[in-house]
Parts: C-alpha cells; sequence; structure tokens
C-alpha cells in the first residue's frame, strides 16, 4: 500500500466562459505516491495539475474516482474526520502573500493548523511550535509579531512552509512553490524544501511546470496533458528515455509553460504529437 493513492480521478468544471464547453480539467488520474518521496506532476498551464492538487487534499471533489491516504478513502470520511487526516497532508501554495491573511500576524498563520488539530495543546505550547517552526524554515522567533505584507516574497514563502509542516504531515503537495520568486529565492527555497524533506521524512507532491525544477527536486515525474497522465517515470529515465511525445516536447525546451504561445495548438494522440 503506498501512502497516498489516486485512482481514476475525473473532475469536469462548467466553463467559465457564458456558454463555453465543460473543461475536463481531470480524465480518470491515477498515481501513487510513496512515503517520503517527491513525485513531480509536470506540465502545461491549463493541463490540469492544480486542480489534481487540490484532489488529492479533498480540497474540491471528485467526479469519479477515488483518493486513499493510508489505505483509506478520503471521500468516505466524515467532516471531522476529514479534519484529522488533514494533518498529515498539508499544502503551500504558488503565491505566498495571497496564501496568507494580511490582518493576521505570522504567529496567527502558523499557528491555525496546531489550533485545529491539536486543540488540546495550551497557549504557551502552541507559541513554543511556532518559534521552532518559524526557525525552522530559516526565520527569527519574533517574526510571529509581524505581519505578512511586512516580509519578502521568500519570507512569506518560508511562512506558507512553517504552516504546511507544525501538524507534523506525512505528505504536503507543493503547488509551484518557487515558480512567484526571483531565481536566487528559488534556489534557497528548494534547499530548504529538501532539507526538511530529509528531517521529517515528508512525501511531496510537486506540482511544476518547469522541467528544470523538477529534474533537481523528483524521485519521480508524471507528465500530465489535457487532464492526463501520458507518462509516470523515474525522473532519470524520463530526462535519459521520455516515451511520450509531448514529454520529448517538453523536454526539448520548444515549449514554454505559456499557453498563448504557439505549442498551444500542438496536439498528441497516443503517444505521438499529431501536427495539423
Ligand atoms: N473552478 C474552476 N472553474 C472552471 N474551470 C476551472 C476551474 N478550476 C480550473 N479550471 C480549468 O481547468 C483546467 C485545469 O486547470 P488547473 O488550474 O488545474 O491547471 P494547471 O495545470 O494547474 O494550470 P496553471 O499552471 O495555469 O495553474 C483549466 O482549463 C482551468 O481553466
Amino acid at each position: 500500500m503506498s501512502l497516498v493513492e489516486v485512482d481514476q480521478a475525473s473532475k469536469t468544471f462548467a466553463s467559465r466562459q457564458r456558454g463555453g464547453d465543460p473543461v475536463h480539467a481531470l480524465r480518470g488520474v491515477s498515481l501513487r505516491v510513496e512515503a517520503g518521496e517527491t513525485l513531480a506532476v509536470i506540465g502545461e498551464s491549463g493541463s490540469g495539475k492544480s486542480t489534481l492538487g487540490r484532489a488529492v487534499l479533498r480540497l474540491l471533489d471528485l467526479d469519479s474516482g477515488a483518493v486513499r491516504l493510508d489505505g483509506v478513502d478520503l471521500a468516505g470520511l466524515s467532516p471531522k474526520e476529514l479534519r484529522a487526516k488533514r494533518a498529515d497532508m498539508q499544502i503551500v501554495f504558488q503565491e505566498p502573500y495571497e496564501s496568507l491573511n494580511p490582518r493576521m500576524s505570522i504567529g496567527a498563520i502558523v499557528a491555525e493548523p496546531l489550533q485545529i488539530h491539536r486543540s488540546e495543546l495550551g497557549s504557551s505550547e502552541i507559541r513554543t511550535r511556532v518559534k521552532a517552526a518559524l526557525e525552522r524554515v530559516g526565520l527569527s522567533g519574533n517574526t510571529a509579531s509581524r505581519l505578512p505584507g511586512e516580509l519578502s516574497g521568500g519570507q512569506q514563502q518560508r511562512v506558507g512552509v512553517a504552516r504546511a509542516i507544525i501538524s507534523e504531515p506525512r505528505f504536503v503537495v507543493l503547488d509551484e512553490p518557487t515558480s512567484s520568486l526571483d531565481l536566487s529565492i528559488r534556489a534557497q527555497i528548494l534547499a530548504l524544501l529538501a532539507e526538511i524533506q530529509q528531517d521529517l521524512g515528508l512525501a511531496y507532491l510537486f506540482v511544476s511546470h518547469d522541467m528544470h525544477t523538477v529534474e533537481k527536486v523528483s524521485d519521480r515525474i508524471a507528465v500530465m496533458y489535457l487532464g492526463e497522465i501520458v507518462e509516470t517515470a523515474p525522473t532519470l529515465d524520463l530526462f535519459r528515455s521520455p516515451q511520450h511525445a509531448y514529454t520529448r516536447t517538453l523536454l526539448s525546451a520548444r515549449l514554454s509553460a505559456d499557453p498563448r504561445e504557439k505549442h498551444a495548438y500542438r496536439a498528441f494522440e497516443g503517444d505521438r504529437e499529431v501536427t495539423a
């Protein structure tokens, strides 16, 4: 049994445009995440990566399919049981500032998961743990009294990481955790995430559109294209011998993550590119 198992997950959204076609964000996606590993999910913008990350944590409901943590189907849990499971699975978002309540102190933001999942802890124990979590991510304990707007982007993302790890999860979804940051800061946050993974034995689902990043951080890579996983392989194998045409296109660096570019008109069927 794997730590996280996703079986045949499907999700369709009504179009955001009036009269538009429904969007099949996930089409029968299956994957496994083992304890302590990093599985990267890579694909261009709109391929369904964030939807998958949220569905895995049951932050949104699937139309069909199942997500299991330790073999337990999350859809079968009561709200109370799901809350308890959430201590074990957390998320770090792409835009740190948007994911932090601007009116809450950093201390209150980082303490929140403990207040939800460990309500038996007293306030002085919570303060001690918040300080330790902030220090663990390279921030001083007195950052707790500051507001998100007073911090740099990199510091804000460190707060996002502290909030994700304070409940001692075993699985964290990293939804493009560095793509809004400057290049020099990106490397620091990636190094921090790797250290924390080692220390805590965490498993990551690392959502990204950037092959260079996932090459550095992942044990295995799942490639998403139009709501489907077209290929999953250990990182080295995927780079050495990509099986699917879309993976080869991603690797050839002809493809950027910008959907306005020409590649958006490329199409892939089975394992080959179909040119119009
Ligand atoms: N709540 C929603 N309502 C309607 N459509 C949605 C909703 N959420 C996502 N979508 C659509 O589903 C598809 C997949 O979106 P998703 O955000 O999962 O892709 P992504 O690969 O994470 O892209 P990005 O890297 O741009 O975030 C897109 O076409 C998106 O517009």
